[in-house]
C-alpha cells in the first residue's frame, strides 16, 4: 500500500516576526501539513517556541499542525500542546523512559502519536511501540537547526522503517536536509511525509513557496 506524498513545511526557517502570515502563504501555496519545531534548550541546543504560539498560529488556519516535541521530559507538556491545537504530537524516543506511556497519552487526548528516532538511534527501539503509533519520523540531521546537511546513513534506517510498517497504516516522515537532490532517495526508501524548511521558505519564488513545493514533490521516486 503505497502512502501518499505530503509536504511538510517546517517553519523554523520562516519570518518569526510574522508566523501568522507565513504560515497562511504556505498553506495557501499547497502544503499538506505545517510542521511546527519545538525546542527546550535543554533536550537540544536551541530554544523555539511553546503551546502559547501554537494557539496564536491556531488562529490562522485549519491544516493540519504537525508538532515534532524537541524537549525533555516531553509528558509534562503533551496536553498543553493538544490543547494548543496540535494534531499529530511527536515525541522522541530518546526523551524520556516511558514511550508507550507518552503514545498512550497523545492518543486518549484524540491526537495522533508520533515518535521520531535521532541518526544515531536504531529503528529496533520502537519494534514494541508499533501498534500505538500514527507516525514514524527518522531524523535525517541532528536536531536543533535549520538548513544543515542531510546524513547519508539515516537511509538504511528509512527502509528499516518503511519495512517494520508493513502495511499498517502509519505515516513514514523524513526531517533535516530534504531538498530536491535528496528527495528521491530518501521517498525511494519509503518515506512520505517531507519536512522541509530552509528549501522551502529560503526558496520562495516572487513570494511564492508553490515552486520549491513543486521542485520536491518531482524529486520523488
Ligand atoms: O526538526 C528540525 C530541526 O531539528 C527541522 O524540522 C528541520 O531541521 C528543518 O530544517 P531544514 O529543512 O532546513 O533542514
Ligand atoms: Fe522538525
Amino acid at each position: 500500500m503505497k502512502r501518499p506524498l505530503r509536504i511538510a513545511p517546517s517553519i523554523l526557517s520562516a519570518d518569526f516576526s510574522d508566523l501568522g502570515q507565513d504560515v497562511r502563504a504556505v498553506v495557501a501555496d499547497g502544503a499538506d501539513w505545517v510542521h511546527l519545531d519545538i525546542m527546550d534548550g535543554h533536550f537540544v541546543p536551541n530554544i523555539t517556541f511553546g503551546p502559547p504560539v501554537v494557539k496564536a498560529l491556531r488562529r490562522h488556519t485549519d491544516a493540519v499542525f504537525d508538532c515534532h516535541l524537541m524537549i525533555a521530559p516531553a509528558d509534562p507538556y503533551i496536553e498543553a500542546f493538544a490543547d494548543a491545537g496540535c494534531d499529530i504530537i511527536t515525541v522522541h524516543q530518546e526523551a524520556g523512559p516511558h514511550l508507550h506511556r507518552s503514545l498512550q497519552t497523545i492518543r486518549n487526548l484524540g491526537k495522533k502519536a508520533g515518535v521520531a528516532l535521532n541518526p544515531a538511534t536504531p529503528v529496533s527501539m520502537i519494534e514494541h511501540v508499533i501498534d500505538d503509533l500514527d507516525l514514524i519520523l527518522i531524523m535525517t540531521v541532528n536536531p536543533g537547526f535549520g538548513g544543515q546537511k542531510f546524513i547519508p546513513a539515516t537511509l538504511d534506517k528509512i527502509e528499516q522503517a518503511n519495512a517494520l510498517i508493513g502495511d499498517r497504516p502509519i505515516d513514514l516522515e523524513v526531517d533535516g536536509g530534504i531538498a530536491p537532490d535528496t528527495v528521491g532517495t530518501v521517498t525511494k526508501a519509503g518515506a512520505n511525509v517531507l519536512v522541509a524548511g530552509s528549501a522551502i521558505f529560503g526558496k520562495a519564488v516572487e513570494g511564492s513557496y508553490r515552486p520549491p513545493m513543486e521542485a520536491l514533490r518531482a524529486g520523488e521516486q
